[in-house]
């Protein structure tokens, strides 16, 4: 299949892989309904209104909170609670309890369907909430449209709709939620789709999703010199409601950066037992892919898969071509067991002008954000491998800046291909000795346009210098571990 094609489809994608997702449906809770009551003692048996107000709902709220990995125990509904009713006494009800929707760091939140507000005098949107609208007389519509508003003192419910006092306030009540509905419904509509990436831990108070429904108004409010005894009090109104789409990103320890074709999918492959992938031409790899290293006591690693692989011999071949000083160490049987894991991904090749949406854009470094650290992957043997450099960290600014502080090391590939040995031909000295000197003086360079990151030669082909490699992203993930734990990291 043509790379082109792929690349196209991957595109269309926006580039997202995760490994969990979830619907959720989120509904902020009702206002409580104001009280229709009337004060009464032994020197006021026919006192004035005295009903509270009804309290708003909970509202719904999300938290990123480090320490959790899954989206598994989320629930499908959360519910705000429910406002309290006002009762006698002027005692408004208590506000309904929020809900706090707690997240892992690195989901994305984005709005699937948004709940409409309803408008009890627009006839279109109670035709469509009752399917039987239609056919009920103007009288039954009327009533239907009442229940949804008021709360009437007990069997006082036909007067009130008799009544040319509480038709007045109807009235007056309708236009007053006719401006406040249209302003809502239009804020609604103006505000677009919600999509949060929270990748960071939530700070201070959590973010609201939805808001509870305001509690409804008791009998005292519709009082004045007119209307001594108002039989009549509000309802609560119902809280806001959506569809989210909850995504995890991936996560893993380190993240590989590097152009097409510099050998990121070939790196991860030596390293772990992922079977990332590989061919010689761009756009390889077009999913982010995780691998896990298994790290020994001694300093080595294996795949986690296969039996440890031993190095020594690899670096006595990268010695050869003065790219690493020679191995002293060797290696005993009984260092070898496990110690921890790392985990790394792989990602598709990042091209300059990605910020432009040239490639495949960069909507992929979303997985490697959230890496403990960064890993640039440059090809050695290319001419100039510093101005690689430049891109890789210019790319990442402009996706997120600061996102290139995270980088820590730059691994030199295909250091092979620079190599004083050709197979099978014994170079002679001078041209051996040339070799070497031209192959240490691109790391050289490299190193001093690094803004001081380590770099370390490797052939990830060969399988070549990458004990060091392992030795230096141990450190990293070590010291990133470290930081969480002082709370440096973690509000
Ligand atoms: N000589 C040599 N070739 C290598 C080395 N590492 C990778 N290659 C070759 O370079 C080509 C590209 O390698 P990949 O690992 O697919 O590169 P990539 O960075 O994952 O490429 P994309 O997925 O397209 O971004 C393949 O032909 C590899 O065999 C190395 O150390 N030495
Ligand atoms: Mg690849």
């Amino acid at each position: 299949m043509g790379v082109k094609r792929r690349v196209d489809e991957k595109r269309r994608q926006g580039g997202r892989t995760f490994l969990d997702h979830l619907l959720i449906d989120v509904r902020a809770g009702h206002g409580g309904d104001g009280s229709v009551a009337f004060f009464r003692d032994v020197h006021q048996p026919n006192g004035p209104p005295s009903g509270g107000n009804g309290g708003a709902g909970g509202d719904v709220l999300i938290r990123a909170v480090p320490g959790m990995t899954s989206l598994s125990g989320i629930a499908q509904l959360l519910k705000g609670e429910r406002g309290g009713h006002g009762s006698g006494k002027w005692r408004h009800g208590k506000r309904g309890q929020d809900v706090i929707i707690k997240v892992p760091v690195g989901t994305v939140v984005r709005e699937v369907s948004r709940g409409k507000v309803i408008n009890p005098w627009d006839d279109g949107m109670l035709a469509a909430e009752y399917p039987e609208w239609a056919a009920l007389t103007p009288e039954e519509q009327d009533k239907l449209r009442r229940k949804r508003v008021w709360v009437h003192y007990p069997q006082k419910e036909d007067d009130n709709a008799k009544d040319e006092l509480f038709l007045n306030a109807e009235a007056q009540l309708r236009k007053e939620m006719k401006a406040q509905l249209w302003r809502e419904r239009k804020e609604q509509e103006e505000r677009p789709a919600l999509e949060l990436d929270l990748s960071e831990p939530t700070v201070g108070d959590s973010i609201v999703l939805a808001r509870g429904g305001k509690g409804g108004l008791g009998n005292p409010y519709f009082a004045n010199t007119e209307v001594r005894k108002p039989m009549w009090a509000t309802k609560g109104k119902e809280g806001e409601s959506m569809r989210l789409f909850l995504e995890l990103k991936l996560l893993a320890d380190v993240g590989l950066v590097g152009l097409p074709n510099a050998g990121k999918s070939t790196l991860l492959r030596a390293l772990t037992n992922a079977r990332a992938e590989v061919a010689g031409y761009a756009f390889t790899t077009l999913n982010p892919q995780i691998g896990t290293v298994q790290l020994f006591h001694d300093g080595g690693f294996g795949p986690t898969d296969s039996r440890p692989i031993t190095h020594s011999q690899d670096e006595r071949e990268l010695a050869d071509l003065g790219l690493l000083p020679p191995p002293t160490r060797t290696i005993h049987a009984w260092d070898r067991s496990e110690q921890g894991r790392l985990t790394i991904c792989d990602n598709p090749g990042l091209l300059h002008r990605a910020s432009e949406d040239v490639g495949l854009g960069h909507t992929f470094l979303r997985s490697v954000e959230r890496a403990r650290a960064l890993v640039y992957v440059v090809d050695l043997s290319s001419p100039a491998p510093w101005d690689d450099l430049y891109v890789l960290k210019h790319e990442l600014e402009a996706y997120r800046p600061g996102l290139s502080d995270q980088a820590r090391l730059i691994v030199a590939n295909k250091a092979d291909l620079l190599g004083a040995r050709e197979e099978g031909v014994e170079l002679d000295p001078e041209e051996r000795h040339e070799k070497e000197r031209e192959a240490w003086e691109k790391v050289q360079r490299l190193e001093d346009l690094s803004g001081g990151l380590d770099v370390v030669p490797v052939s990830a082909k060969f399988r070549m210098g990458l004990n060091r490699v392992v030795a230096l992203l141990r450190e990293y993930v070590a010291e990133s571990k470290e930081k969480d734990e002082s709370g440096t990291n973690v509000l």
